[in-house]
């Protein structure tokens, strides 16, 4: 019988009602087992912390990382699951896929609906998480997310809903696989580049900041980011990665002073093109920003925060295999 890991870091799955009537993350990894039937899978299990996902920042990153290496690393596991809120799960999820290097899947799940409402969706995502974990097939497919019966590869995944019981989108994808009543099939198995090591201590002091452009931005947020100490900055540029001429000036001063640059796109889907000039993605490109093709906005920051921390300078070749 396969043996699966689960450990817990709150969310909306954990989530109940305090006396103000605002939902907090107050439940532990057993009162989540609770809600969900024995099956043909072995179950041992642990809290990290028990936290809205909101609140996450890189040491509780590299918490996670640590512990879901101990538990893959061990040869009584299968498999791990990781109860997480959905706000960050993408970030935890792809953070987890950079540094995985071994068979075993790792699967991340959490809820839309709170522990407390009649109809949370809690056990029924944990209980295919489970399902997913334990399955040969989902051997070699990496870091995932499990959620309302698919499953998503972590590299390209983001929640694209607020609210709605399915709100985990894979970018210009879809789910590799679904989970049935009792199977799990895949239709496609995720191209992951070699693993990375593990987030260092400096993970959690390395700061990377996202600067969003609109009609009439200029380089204030920019320069404020790297007065607050940002190594890197990512610019979300309007459509294939576009600026401006204040954006441009400012990605010369940035690079030339040792700024890692990088250059994504504020359109939630399709890969940044260095195309145009009089202040576009090509003049930005010209200047040294780094193209990040279509690693989605916020993968991108944690993939430049995690090479960042590792003492490397982001250039484009090194960035090809995971953009
Ligand atoms: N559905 C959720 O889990 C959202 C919650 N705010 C969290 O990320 O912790």
């Amino acid at each position: 019988m396969p043996q699966i890991s689960v450990l817990a870091t709150g969310g909306t799955i954990a989530s109940r009602q305090d006396s103000r009537g605002a939902s907090v993350a107050s439940q532990g990894v057993q009162d989540l087992l609770a809600g969900v039937a024995g099956g043909a899978t072995e179950v041992v299990s642990r809290d990290i912390f028990q936290l809205g996902s909101y609140l996450l920042d890189h040491t509780h990153l590299r918490h996670i990382a640590e512990e879901v290496a101990l538990e893959v690393a061990r040869d009584d596991v299968d498999g791990v699951v990781l109860t997480h809120g959905t706000d960050t799960m993408e970030e935890t999820a792809y953070l987890l896929d950079l540094v995985h290097s071994s068979a075993k899947p790792v699967v991340l799940t959490g809820a839309q609906r709170p522990a407390d409402a009649a109809d949370t969706d809690g056990p029924s995502n944990l209980r295919d998480a489970i399902a997913v974990a334990a399955a040969a097939e989902a051997r070699g497919t990496g870091v995932s997310i499990a959620f309302a019966g698919q499953v998503f590869a972590a590299r390209a995944t983001r929640k694209a809903h607020t609210v709605a019981p399915a709100p985990f989108r894979t970018m210009d994808g879809g789910p590799m696989g679904r989970v049935g009543a009792d199977d799990v099939r895949f239709m496609f198995r995720p191209v992951r580049p070699p693993a990375l090591p593990l987030p260092p201590a400096s993970f959690d002091s390395t700061r990377v900041d996202v600067v969003s452009l609109h009609p009439g931005a200029d380089a204030s947020l920019a320069r404020a980011a790297v007065d607050a100490g940002a190594k890197g900055v990512i610019i979300a540029g309007t459509g294939v990665g576009n600026g401006n001429h204040r954006i441009l000036e400012w990605v010369e001063e940035a690079v030339g002073a040792g700024i890692a640059v990088g250059l994504s796109t504020r359109v939630p889907e399709g890969p940044v093109v260095p195309f145009y000039g009089n202040g576009g993605g090509a003049d930005l490109v010209g200047a040294g920003a780094l193209p990040l093709g279509s690693l989605p906005l916020f993968h991108a920051r944690l993939l430049l925060a995690l090479l960042l921390s590792h003492g490397d300078t982001p250039a484009p070749d090194m960035l090809t295999p995971y953009i």
